[in-house]
């Protein structure tokens, strides 16, 4: 049983409602707008796996049908065996996602945040797992600071923090480094790189491929929705024969390759 399991993913996003003179003159319905395009790949336990595009490819669409917060047109996707729509909770409790945009509420420290959370997922008594995660990503001096007095990037460590308290087996994090300093970047790898040789797995969104490089086992490409790539890291850089991924990256988008993805 695979960690993540996609297959035959489609998403169309419906068109906005048809205006009135819309309606009035017959015209056609719009068809709305094709976000993924038949994408199937799998995750292995333990992988540490980077899924890549450009802005618009579908990468947060993707993740965003494996956490259960949109459904796919077409196509089924599971989180260690468990369907993301029949068997939601089961996937759900299976996964944790760091979002790309930073939302939180204002009136709860950090502390509160993540008991808050540790609660949707029916964990009353945390707080340890939670000190522990506090710890490792540099937030224990703020745990009783509220989430608005922190700075962006403290946040963005809170988010990630969220995304553990469950403890998952599988987490996915999109573009967690996008704004953040060295430091957060320093602590966030090394923090993420010792869960996934702890055994957790790992499927990272990001637009720094010297990241995606040095962490990732595997990688796969999405352009315009479509997975136009899909191998090792070492595999795909011997296939265009670039010097590092960020050239191999640009290689494929510009289809100077045969598409490799199965
Ligand atoms: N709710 C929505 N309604 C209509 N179109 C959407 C919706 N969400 C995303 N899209 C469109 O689907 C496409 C894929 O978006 P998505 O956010 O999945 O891309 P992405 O690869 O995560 O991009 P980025 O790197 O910029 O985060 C984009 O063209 C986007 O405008």
């Amino acid at each position: 049983m695979s960690a993540l399991k996609l297959q035959n993913i489609s998403k169309i996003y419906s068109p906005r409602s048809r205006r009135l003179s819309e309606l009035l003159s017959g015209r056609p319905r719009r068809s709305g707008f094709q976000a993924l395009d038949d994408v199937s790949f799998t995750v292995e336990h333990g992988e540490f796996f980077g899924l890549l595009g450009p802005n618009g490819a579908g990468k947060t669409t993707l993740i965003s049908i494996l956490a259960g917060l949109a459904r796919a047109t077409r196509g089924t996707a599971q989180v260690c065996g468990y369907d993301v729509v029949s068997q939601f909770r089961e996937a759900r409790q299976s996964l944790g996602v760091v979002p790309q945009e930073i939302v939180y509420d204002p009136f709860f420290t950090v502390r509160e945040t993540l008991r808050l959370q540790s609660g949707y997922f029916g964990l009353r008594r945390n707080d340890d797992w939670i000190d522990e995660v506090l710890t490792n990503l540099g937030l224990i001096d703020k745990a009783d600071t509220n989430m608005r007095a922190l700075s962006g990037g403290m946040k963005r460590r809170v988010l990630v923090a969220q995304a553990l308290v469950h403890r998952p087996p599988v987490i996915i994090l999109d573009e967690p480094t996008a704004g953040v300093d060295v430091d957060l970047r320093r602590t966030l790898w090394e923090f993420i790189s010792r869960l996934n040789k702890d055994g957790h797995t790992i499927l990272l969104t990001t637009h720094y491929l010297e990241e995606a490089e040095a962490l990732c086992g595997r990688i796969a490409m999405l352009k315009q929705g479509r997975l136009i790539a899909l191998d090792t890291t070492e595999a795909l850089l011997a296939q265009v024969g670039g010097h590092d991924l960020e050239d191999a990256f640009v290689r494929f988008m510009q289809g100077e390759v045969l598409e490799s993805a199965a």
